[in-house]
């Protein structure tokens, strides 16, 4: 790809598929080779979609007078060297990301854990108790539940869509029931669900302490498993959990019940 030209804020050039976590690839080099300029002076790095090559322009010297400084901006800097890292480092991380990789025996184990992160199993766990409950707290606590969960698929296909980064190169496409937006890994749709479903939990269920505990851990350890299977770079996780801990509290603000939904109650329960 041309430096600059149709770049992507979360795809560096020189990094096909975001995934090159080669030391020192173009992204890091540019970063480092160059001071920054106040945001006035720099074509600021592009809206969060497929980049528009404004960049480029800038560098080639089409769109601003002759004489005139423009270098990237601080920020622009700053967030190219962050990428820069996010991708050695999470390609370092992805011990398990084929059978054959450092911690490759762990691949099934860690693929189990994406199982029981992923929305099918959640999805389903939450109807069938729908169905199967009898009183109406637990009724109400399972239908925010779903209401949490598809809520979750929606903002995550939102943001991957209009993201769309790539999921990084060395990892393999070999995922449990994917849905098109499913290419991309920013943010990573299983962090979001588990920092989720773990604030909701907490919250909703009385459970024994060591249980809590178990909770949080699974979290972690699903948002972890992530960038180990190599299915994520470190950023696409982070920012999912935040993403998901911050779902809740749009579950708690629409909260349904049956004085918030008098409706909806009243037909379940007839
Ligand atoms: C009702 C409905 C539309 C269900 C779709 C459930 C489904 C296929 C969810 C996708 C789960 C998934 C593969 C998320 C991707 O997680 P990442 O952590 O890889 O972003």
């Amino acid at each position: 790809m041309r430096a600059g030209a149709h770049m992507h804020p979360l795809q560096p050039a020189g990094a096909p598929g975001g995934g090159s976590g080669a030391p020192g690839h173009s992204l890091g080099r540019r970063g480092r080779g160059h001071g920054c300029s106040g945001p006035s002076l720099a074509k600021p790095v592009s809206g969060l979609g497929a980049g528009t090559g404004g960049e480029g322009r800038a560098r080639r010297g089409a769109v601003h007078p002759p004489g005139e400084f423009r270098g990237p901006s601080c920020a622009a800097v700053a967030l190219r060297s962050l990428l820069a890292a996010d991708l050695r480092f999470s390609r370092q991380l992805g011990v398990c990301a084929g059978e054959r990789s450092a911690w490759g025996s762990a691949r099934p184990l860690l693929r189990l854990l994406e199982v029981s992160g992923h929305g099918v199993p959640w999805l389903a766990g939450t109807l069938y108790g729908l169905g199967r409950s009898e009183s109406p707290a637990g009724r109400e606590v399972l239908l925010n539940l779903l209401f949490a969960l598809l809520l979750d698929l929606v903002l995550v296909a939102v943001v991957k869509g209009l993201v769309r980064r790539r999921r990084p190169t060395h990892n393999k496409m070999d995922m449990f029931v994917t849905i098109s937006v499913d290419k991309y890994s920013f943010p990573s749709g299983h962090a979001t669900r588990a920092a989720m479903v773990c604030r909701f939990v907490l919250h909703h269920l009385v459970l024994a302490i060591p249980l809590r505990v178990l909770v949080v851990l699974w979290a972690i350890i699903v948002g972890i498993s992530r960038v180990m299977l190599g299915r994520h770079n470190v950023t696409d996780v982070a920012f999912g959990f935040i993403m998901g801990y911050m779902q809740y509290n749009v579950v708690k603000y629409f909260w349904l019940s049956p004085l918030s939904a008098p409706a909806l109650f009243a037909v379940w329960n007839q």
